[in-house]
């Protein structure tokens, strides 16, 4: 026998430590710091702000802190110093694994939040029929998360956060176990959401070709101190084309972002001897191009929904 539902940490409780962003701001982190309790230091006097209907997307080298700031943005962990406020309503928290439940189909999967939240069956069915249609999933209701493809189990998992209708979206390497043109496909996908949607999007990569080609803005952690060493803003309108990213303009943007991820493994902030893991990201061709400063109920986590039928 499954064990039963219990809500667990991830869905059980408010974000304490999340305080009320003013009217225009999706989140806002402010001088926010992160030591764990073993004493390693992972972010430092970080500030950034994602405005309503923005898309920030955040690079930085292996264990330089992203997924701990989402996971801060989130409420699952209050941060050690500074402060974070979001707007009201629970977040979306998309991981790169789409946690589905494999023995419901694809409605049972997207109709599941608005299920644990007590929706009417019949509201339920309206909700999971528009995140179908908006995600391209109409005529797969009916199949198993087995029978489905990566790309179209991750847009189950975005359809299912879109039931909720959340005003923001943290997004942990969503695409990065997806091959190229699906990564790029449903970047693309999201973008479109988003411009529909009015979400707003923290959006965290391994891939400078990615954030630049999806974000409004794009941030650079330090690989060793723990700061926000870099943000970029990214000048191409919405919506767009598929074939930005081979324009000369789009790589002399991205080259920018790259250099100031080569910076970030030399920050001089740094206390502690050097990195001991290597730049796994791309760098992009061009000269240097772009503006270059420094600068409810819990998630929509399912960690815990063994159980669930
Ligand atoms: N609970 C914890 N206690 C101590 N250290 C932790 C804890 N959680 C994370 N860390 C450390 O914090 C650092 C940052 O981790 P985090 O997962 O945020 O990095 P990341 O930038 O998302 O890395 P990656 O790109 O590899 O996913 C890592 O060195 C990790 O070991």
């Amino acid at each position: 026998m499954r064990p039963r539902f219990r809500p667990g940490p991830q869905r059980a409780s408010r974000r304490p430590a999340v305080g009320l962003a003013p009217a225009g701001t999706a989140l806002a982190f402010e001088h926010v710091g992160m030591t764990f309790p073993d004493g390693s230091e992972v972010l430092r006097d970080l500030s950034l702000t994602v405005g309503d209907h923005d898309i920030v997307a955040l690079v930085g080298a292996s264990g330089s802190g992203k997924s701990t700031l989402l996971r801060i943005a989130a409420g699952l962990t209050p941060p050690t110093s500074g402060t974070v406020s979001a707007g009201p309503g629970s977040p979306a928290l998309i991981f790169q694994d789409p946690t589905l439940l494999p023995w419901r189909t694809v409605a049972g999967n997207v109709g599941l939040f608005a299920e644990l939240d007590g929706v009417p069956r019949a509201q339920r069915a309206g909700l999971v029929a528009d995140a179908l249609a908006l995600t391209g999933l109409s005529g797969y209701e009916h199949h198993r998360p087995r029978a489905l493809s990566g790309g179209m189990r991750m847009r189950v998992s975005l359809a299912r956060a879109l039931t909720a209708r959340p005003a923001l979206f943290l997004l942990d390497e969503p695409f990065g176990a997806l091959d190229e043109i699906t990564r790029q496909r449903l970047g693309d996908e999201l973008v479109r959401l988003h411009l529909r949607e009015g979400f707003a999007g923290l959006f965290v990569t391994h891939s400078v070709v990615e954030a630049v080609a999806l974000a409004r803005r794009v941030g650079v952690l330090s690989a060793r101190s723990g700061r926000l060493v870099a943000e970029v803003e990214i000048p191409f309108d919405y919506p767009r084309t598929e074939t930005l990213r081979y324009d000369a303009a789009f790589g002399r943007v991205a080259r920018t972002v790259s250099e100031a991820l080569k910076d970030s493994f030399s920050d001089r902030h740094s206390k502690t001897p050097d990195h001991p893991s290597a730049p796994d990201h791309p760098s992009a061709p061009g000269p240097p191009g772009a503006e270059h400063q420094p600068g409810s109920a819990g998630p929509a986590g399912i960690d815990d929904l063994a159980g669930v039928e």
